[in-house]
């Protein structure tokens, strides 16, 4: 099966270029002017059009069992409302109770990702210590490929890792030459916070962010990167929405130290306003962790992408519709967290990123898709425009305009937190394993055509 895509503009992470791509049984052919079309060949016309890396959300969450609910998106509605955006592949999470081994976890999200239009990679996170979990670590990253492994420091009396967890899994990972990544809030914090909040009768969404502030997460993220300077291992921060977090890791980076951050395409523009809203169902809406933050945070994480503090952009993509979240409606502490995006990142990014001068194009590559490839061990089988790569494209363009709403959007959610935002900048085709599933409008996903993506 071959595809043309003929007269576009190649953009990569340094320079953009007049290319045709041919694309031949899910993998680029070749990268060139004027190519040949094969016998046989669909041709995609890409005249005015970016031709870049699909898309590669390095953090999501579908289907995951979580708060006593499970995600609405699944692996198939997740990857394929992720196509109708330009993103082809995702790198979700496996999440082992306590006491469970991980082994067993990695083996139920594989089944339950054999759904997946697009592919998928695993951060696998370790939610507990003993020597069983070391030798499984060992398994996963020899013999399956798992590149990173997760650790929480929030959600105590659940999934949250200590400093024992901590610093014995980052020692097992700098042995196994893998990365060891955080979610950074200090979770003793927040669970005392939250008993305070609840005892003084502030039980609704508003009272979130206030069981969260800043120097939460500050803490936890500079905690997360002395102990990985201790040890010497390098550090992958997710969802960094504080300021504080920006200054721990810029100060690492200052010093030497090899520390990675993500940012996520909500935490960049949307503020904590929302949690004022009077209107239980939208205020609950917006409750994820970290929480959205004042204005002043918003910058920060603006200059530190533009810095290169901050590497790759994600959603955290985790839905639950409205009668999921109100399980918190007399407790906002059992609101289930999590917040949709996986079909709006690469807009959000362009249009209030590249429109507005803050990242270039080749920038606008690398934070949606290369470094996520290149940090995660994907590259260059992902994230890359050349022979020899698979044939995930988005056909980007630039001019185009449409306004987000859960009414059109392919997320399986029943709100957008990004609702009613008219963006510049969409994509107009994608193109996963050398096929066309999103033809402008039309999603043509297919259940199950996704694989599990390592590198090479
Ligand atoms: N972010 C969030 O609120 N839910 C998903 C789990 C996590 O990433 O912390
Ligand atoms: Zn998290
Ligand atoms: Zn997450």
């Amino acid at each position: 099966m071959s595809l043309l895509i003929r007269g576009g503009t190649v953009v990569d992470t340094t320079h953009s270029y007049r290319a045709d791509v041919l694309c031949v049984d899910g993998k680029i052919a070749a990268v060139g002017p004027d190519l040949e079309a094969p016998p046989g060949a669909e041709v995609v016309d890409a005249g005015g059009l970016l031709v870049m890396p699909g898309g590669i959300d390095p953090h999501t969450h579908m289907e995951l069992p979580f708060m006593g609910t499970v995600a609405s998106d699944d692996f198939y509605t997740g990857t394929a409302a992720g196509f109708a955006g330009g993103t082809t592949s995702i790198i979700d999470f496996v999440i082992p109770n306590p006491q469970q081994s991980l082994l067993e976890a990695f083996r139920a999200w594989r089944g339950w990702a054999e759904k997946a239009a697009g592919d998928y990679a695993f951060h696998v996170a370790v939610t507990w210590w003993s020597e069983s979990v070391r030798e499984e670590m060992g398994i996963l990253a020899r013999e399956h490929g798992v590149a990173s492994f997760k650790h929480f420091m929030a959600y105590k009396n659940a999934i949250m890792a200590d400093d024992e967890v901590l610093v014995n899994s980052f020692r097992r990972a700098l042995e196994l030459g893998a990365l060891p990544t955080v979610h950074a809030e200090n979770g003793e914090l927040v669970f005392q916070l939250q008993r305070e909040l609840l005892a003084a009768g502030i039980t609704g969404p508003e009272a979130h962010p206030l069981s969260r502030p800043p120097a939460v997460e500050g803490e936890a993220a500079n905690r997360a990167i002395r102990i990985a300077e201790v040890i010497g291992v390098p550090l992958y921060i997710v969802h960094n929405s504080a300021k504080q977090a920006l200054e721990a890791i810029a100060r690492a980076r200052g010093e030497g130290q090899r520390v990675f951050g993500e940012v996520l395409a909500g935490h960049l523009v949307i503020d904590d306003s929302v949690y004022q809203d009077s209107d239980f169902t939208r205020a609950a809406a917006h409750v994820m962790s970290p929480p959205f933050r004042a204005k002043e945070h918003q910058d920060a994480l603006w200059k530190g992408l533009q810095a290169g503090h901050l590497h790759t952009t994600a959603t955290d993509h985790c839905t639950f519709c409205a009668p999921q979240k109100a399980a918190g409606k007399d407790d906002f502490t059992k609101i289930p967290n999590g917040c949709g995006g996986i079909e709006d990142r690469m807009s959000i990014l362009w249009h209030y990123g590249v429109n507005t001068g803050r990242l270039t194009p080749s920038e606008f590559v690398a934070v949606t898709s290369t470094n996520a490839a290149r940090i995660f061990n994907l590259h260059p089988r992902k994230g890359a425009v050349e022979a020899g790569a698979d044939a995930d494209l988005v056909l980007w363009d630039p001019n185009g305009e449409r306004t987000i709403s859960a009414k059109t959007h392919h997320q399986n959610v029943d709100f957008n937190i990004f609702e009613g935002r008219t963006v510049r900048g969409v994509a107009r085709r994608t193109i996963a394993a050398g096929k066309v599933v999103w033809d402008d409008g039309v999603l043509r996903a297919e259940r199950g055509r996704g694989g599990i993506c390592r590198g090479r």
